[in-house]
């Protein structure tokens, strides 16, 4: 691993407990993998904005644990017109876990994210998912390896950017899906500018998502504009605290989100 000796300590903690993990007992997975392009294919065509909607319980930018059965949002996020979903696998830092993924994948029928810190090979193997996401600045010179061990087991592979270096290195790599995080892991700052100067730098036949901090129709609306083919969202579709149906709020948030493109103004 390198470059990661700037993160944010919790984020130093997240690496951390991902080094010390242990490689998971299972064998080696194999995946049949859904779709991930012809997820979002199907979003366009309905006229929703394709959106990969997160199971995210918790986390260092989080104010409390969200508590609520996974599945039963998973549904609300799929009911609200997600074009997929990502579920976080990582426990200490994120409230995840791989058993919440295996359940929200035999729940629904669109592609899921596994979301993680992912360092070396043998992590892949912890469960079954459609894609795996690999954080360039902390795979570093392992990226292309990891790539391909993760593609031999059939994973799709979302591969997470936040610089032009970045980016061409993931490029460089064989990257298809490539997630440009507007969170800055070095100060977990959110700047949605960031995908905007990143993603014009991104090869046409790159799937390009829009990673961390949309929050409004209105900034949904601003990454596709910007080439987003996709956007990644969690903490505004995960806001129900104060809801007396959780799950009808996740629903209502995803589906707030979805509809951006449908709408020409703004009515947050
Ligand atoms: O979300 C965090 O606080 C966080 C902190 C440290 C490292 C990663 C973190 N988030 C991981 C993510 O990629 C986001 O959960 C995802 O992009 C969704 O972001 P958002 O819509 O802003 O919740």
């Amino acid at each position: 691993m390198d470059a990661d000796e700037d993160v944010a300590p919790a984020v130093r903690s997240i690496l951390d407990a991902a080094d010390a993990r242990d490689a998971p007992e299972s064998g080696r997975v194999a995946v049949d993998p859904r779709s991930l392009d012809a997820a979002f294919a199907a979003a366009e065509a309905d006229g929703r904005a394709p959106v990969i909607a997160e199971v995210k319980p918790t986390s260092p930018t989080t104010d409390g644990t969200r508590t609520e059965d996974p599945v039963e949002l998973a549904r609300a996020m799929v009911d609200g017109g997600a074009a997929a979903l990502s579920v976080l696998t990582e426990p200490e830092h994120f409230g995840g876990s791989p058993e919440y993924l295996q359940s929200v994948r035999d729940a629904v029928d669109v592609p899921v994210l596994r979301k993680d810190f992912l360092l070396e090979e043998s992590q892949l193997d912890a469960v079954e998912a459609d894609v795996v996401l690999l954080i360039a600045r902390f795979v570093g010179d392992d990226l292309a390896d990891l790539l391909a061990a993760a593609r031999d087991r059939g994973f799709q592979v979302l591969v997470e950017v936040h610089t032009r270096e970045e980016l061409e290195r993931a490029i460089d790599a064989g990257a298809e899906f490539v997630g440009v995080n507007n969170r800055d892991l070095a100060k977990l700052e959110v700047d949605l500018s960031t995908f905007e100067t990143v993603a014009e730098h991104a090869p046409d036949d790159v799937t390009l998502i829009a990673e961390s901090g949309v929050s409004t129709p209105d900034d949904a609306r601003r990454m596709r504009r910007a080439g987003a083919d996709a956007l990644l969202v969690g903490s505004a579709i995960m806001d129900y605290e104060d809801a007396d149906d959780p799950t009808a709020a996740v629903q209502a948030n995803t589906e707030r989100l979805t509809a951006a493109e449908s709408q020409t103004h703004d009515n947050d």
